[in-house]
């Protein structure tokens, strides 16, 4: 392969300047890998000719690695070198124990799926919207279903006044309509994740964005590989190819992450009452009760919803219960953990 088709064909994985300019002059030998997924003692990669699995050093631990990963390998031996700084993550915290478990990485746009229907929930809109800021890829709604409500266009405005310039789409995930919609998300080299609660329809349209018909799924899902006795496993992969050039990753987790110690996703979400609350006389105005606070001017002159100031005001609270803080030689402090 010539450099340039090399580049191309890295970049339609995924591969951009920002990547490229973390290889040193010293690493040139070595190749850019992007992780498919990530088991307890084995990791597959896609390279240009398709995937592989990594041989790992002996020191590594694949829990330092994620979905969506790239990573620098010595191409003769497939052995892993380095992992390379992500532009996006998006951790959780584990049910149990402590410390942030990886999901996935590089994506540059979060699909938050929900509903034309009772699932339509703005409080947990947000918090989706504040994971995504936080996570540092490009929020953009999904209202799924839109072929049985009655009237679109109040969900998609309600979603709409969520945050500057948010996109939303209205589509039926089961036409492929569907993809047509979402294309400017999903060309080449660009990578998305769905999340939304159960039953919105994420792997129905995970199923039409990849064009797949049921008896293909398996197959594609997986990666046919030889296990120590040489015979043929199946197991499951978290990077699925777009028609088109893009990746949707799909891994255990992420669909239905939770929110804590998000403060500059919350920031973004709510970036206009931040601003009006640079403009309170005191510094230290709860926005509450105090005279010359310009939130609730904007509030009384009705350009500022309330209910909205009140949902900013929780989450700031809650955020700021659940940031495990040290609290001495014991460690962090036990969060409260609330699930949406
Ligand atoms: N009419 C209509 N039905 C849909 C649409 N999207 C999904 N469905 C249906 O809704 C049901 C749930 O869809 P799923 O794709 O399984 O939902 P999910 O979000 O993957 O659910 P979990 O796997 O539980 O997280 C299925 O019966 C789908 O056929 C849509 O846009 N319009
Ligand atoms: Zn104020």
């Amino acid at each position: 392969m010539t450099n340039s088709s090399l580049h191309s064909a890295l970049e339609l994985l995924g591969w951009s300047g920002f990547f490229a300019d973390q290889v040193k002059p010293t690493e040139a030998d070595l190749v850019p890998r992007r992780v498919a997924s990530v088991h307890r003692a084995r990791i597959e990669a896609m390279g240009t000719t398709g995937s592989i699995r990594l041989e790992l050093p002996a020191n590594a631990n694949t829990a330092d690695f994620a979905v969506g990963d790239w990573v620098l390998a010595d191409p003769r031996s497939d052995m892993l070198v380095r992992r390379l700084d992500r532009k996006t993550v998006f951790k959780r915290r584990p049910e149990v124990g402590r410390g942030q478990q990886l999901v996935a990485a590089n994506i540059d746009t979060l699909l938050i799926v929900t509903s034309c229907n009772a699932d339509f929930n703005i409080e947990r809109l947000e918090r989706y919207l504040i994971m995504a800021n936080q996570a540092g890829s490009k929020p953009v709604v999904v209202l799924t279903k839109a072929d049985t409500a009655e009237d679109v266009g109040i969900f998609q405005a309600k979603a709409e006044a969520l945050q500057r310039d948010l996109p939303v789409v209205a589509l039926n995930g089961r036409s492929a309509d569907a993809s047509s919609l979402l294309s400017s998300w999903c060309g080449a080299g660009q990578t998305i994740a769905l999340v939304g609660s159960s039953g919105v329809g994420k792997s129905t349209l995970v199923n039409t964005l990849t064009r797949l018909e049921s008896n293909a799924q398996q197959k594609t899902g997986t990666i046919r590989e030889h296990d120590a006795q040489g015979r043929h496993t199946t197991t499951a992969r978290s990077l699925h190819p777009i028609p088109g050039g893009g990746w949707v990753i799909d891994t255990p987790g992420i669909r239905t992450l939770y929110v804590s110690d998000i403060t500059d996703g919350i920031d973004t979400l709510f970036s206009d009452i931040k601003e009006l609350a640079q403009l309170c006389r005191f510094r230290d105005c709860t926005h509450a009760h105090e005279p010359g606070c310009a939130v609730q001017a904007a509030v009384k002159s009705g350009t500022l919803a309330a209910d909205r100031v009140e949902r900013w005001r929780s989450l700031v609270s809650e955020n700021r219960d659940r940031t495990p803080v040290i609290s001495g030689p014991r460690g962090n402090k036990i969060v409260r953990k609330k699930k949406y």
